[in-house]
């Protein structure tokens, strides 16, 4: 990874991946693009397709193994290497792909949690892994615009500062 990252970007630890940030990544593929004259190429509908070429590319490495067990632990190193390849092509391309939308990917999935979580309260849907569709004759809080307005009223209750 030598010369991917400045000597300060090195310090504060990105080299290691430990404190990587959406943002960090969606600097980076500004970057990379404008160096490159590529954001003529950059548009939503091209980077759409190439995040999903690269889920295709992802799913190849899965694809005829059957079930594999959780952290891989049958699987070479160059295996394992490949595959973190893969996931950041699609991480990278999904980044890029928010930030050309002008889509405020982290604050989205951040919403977007607490969303799946009045979705899915814990008292209803414990142990199962039902569709919400399932327990919506239960749950009035199934329809997008009672959604919203559910975590709307969550978040004046204090639960979700500042999303
Ligand atoms: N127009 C492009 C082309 C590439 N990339 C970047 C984002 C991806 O992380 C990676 C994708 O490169 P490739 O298209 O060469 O795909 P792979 O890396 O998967 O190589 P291959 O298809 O040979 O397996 O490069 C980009 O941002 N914009």
């Amino acid at each position: 990874m030598k010369g991917v990252f400045s000597e300060e970007e090195e310090e504060e630890g990105m080299e290691e991946g430990g404190s990587v940030t959406l943002d960090d990544l969606k600097k980076k593929m500004a970057e990379f693009a404008r160096e490159r004259d590529w954001d003529q190429f950059h548009s939503p509908r091209n980077l759409l397709l190439a995040l999903v070429g690269e889920v295709g590319e992802l799913s190849e490495i899965f694809q005829w193994r059957g079930e594999v067990p959780k952290g891989l632990p049958d699987w070479k190193e160059e295996e394992k290497e490949h595959l973190g390849e893969e996931l950041s092509d699609v991480l990278l391309y999904l980044v890029r792909l928010a930030d050309i939308c002008g889509v405020d990917l982290g604050k989205a999935a951040l919403r977007k949690v607490e969303l799946n979580a009045l979705k899915y309260p814990v008292h209803q849907c414990k142990g199962s892994s039902k569709k919400h569709t399932h327990y919506s004759n239960s749950n009035s809080n199934t329809s997008s615009n009672n959604k919203t307005s559910s975590l709307t009223e969550h978040s004046k209750n204090g639960s979700s500062e500042g999303l």
